[in-house]
């Protein structure tokens, strides 16, 4: 069973075609990394995957849940973390957890146990008590990271996480979440425009105009040559 699994999917807005036809899969504790230009539907992809829009072109399965189907069950085993941060910043870092334990229904003993297990995870053991305005950018991340894990999801959505961080604690993060997937067997689909976040290993999906122009691994892709370049020709050719 995959992690993610997309088959078909169109969407338009009015007249407008956003996506067009878009099938791939993500296997389970891959990471894959989704690149596109302005305008390429990075986000309406999103939008779908997490439900925001609803398509009858295609179907979208979450670890093997029909999202259209079996909504609850798909959205019961992904976690997002969104461009914009959501986090209440006069809240401390464990009522953020909390919080977020309590709109997914669970509470008590159970819940403070899992906002050590992922605060551990994410290597903020000792922050617990801080408020989320005192955290650097690097440490608010964590902190959104921690709370999409909170209800131990098979599938973790990032959009452009990094935007905004300092060089170290992009680094620092990414590093992190391709550990999760190594160690944990996490399946990650990560929009991004930096390709310098892209692993070798990483499967890559371009997309450009609506279409999957690539989905390979990294490597296989760019056969030693740099990223950000086969990119820049396969979206530039294709325009
Ligand atoms: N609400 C909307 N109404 C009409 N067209 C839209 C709407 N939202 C997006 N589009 C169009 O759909 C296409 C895909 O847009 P989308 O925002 O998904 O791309 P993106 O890859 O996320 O771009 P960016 O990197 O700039 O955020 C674009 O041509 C965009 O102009």
């Amino acid at each position: 069973m995959n992690g993610l699994d997309v088959s078909g999917v169109s969407f338009a807005y009015g007249e407008k075609q956003a996506l067009r036809d878009v099938s791939f899969t993500v296997a389970p504790g891959r990471f894959c990394a989704l690149l596109g230009p302005n305008g390429a539907g990075k986000s309406t992809l999103f939008s779908l995957l997490t439900r925001l829009f609803t398509t009858r072109d295609g179907t979208i399965k979450i670890a093997g849940h029909d999202l259209e189907t079996d909504a609850r069950g798909a959205m019961a085993r992904i976690g997002v973390v969104f461009q914009q941060s959501t986090l209440d910043l006069d809240l401390s870092v464990r009522r953020n957890l909390l919080y977020f334990a309590a709109l997914h229904g669970l509470g008590g003993a159970q819940a403070a146990r899992r906002v050590d297990e992922v605060l551990e995870v994410m290597d903020m053991g000792t922050r617990a008590r801080e408020r989320a305005r005192d955290l650097n950018g690097g440490h608010r991340r964590r902190l959104e990271i921690a709370r999409a894990l909170m209800h131990d999801p098979a599938v973790l959505l990032l959009d452009e996480p990094t935007v905004g961080l300092d060089a170290a604690s992009r680094a620092g993060i990414v590093d992190h979440v391709h550990r999760l997937c190594a160690d944990r067997g996490l399946t990650v689909f990560w929009a991004t425009h930096l390709t310098d976040e892209v692993w070798p290993s990483d499967q890559v999906l371009i997309l450009h105009q609506g279409r999957i122009l690539a989905d390979e691994t990294c490597a296989d892709l760019t056969q030693d040559t740099d990223l950000r370049d086969v990119f820049l020709i396969m979206t530039q050719v294709a325009a």
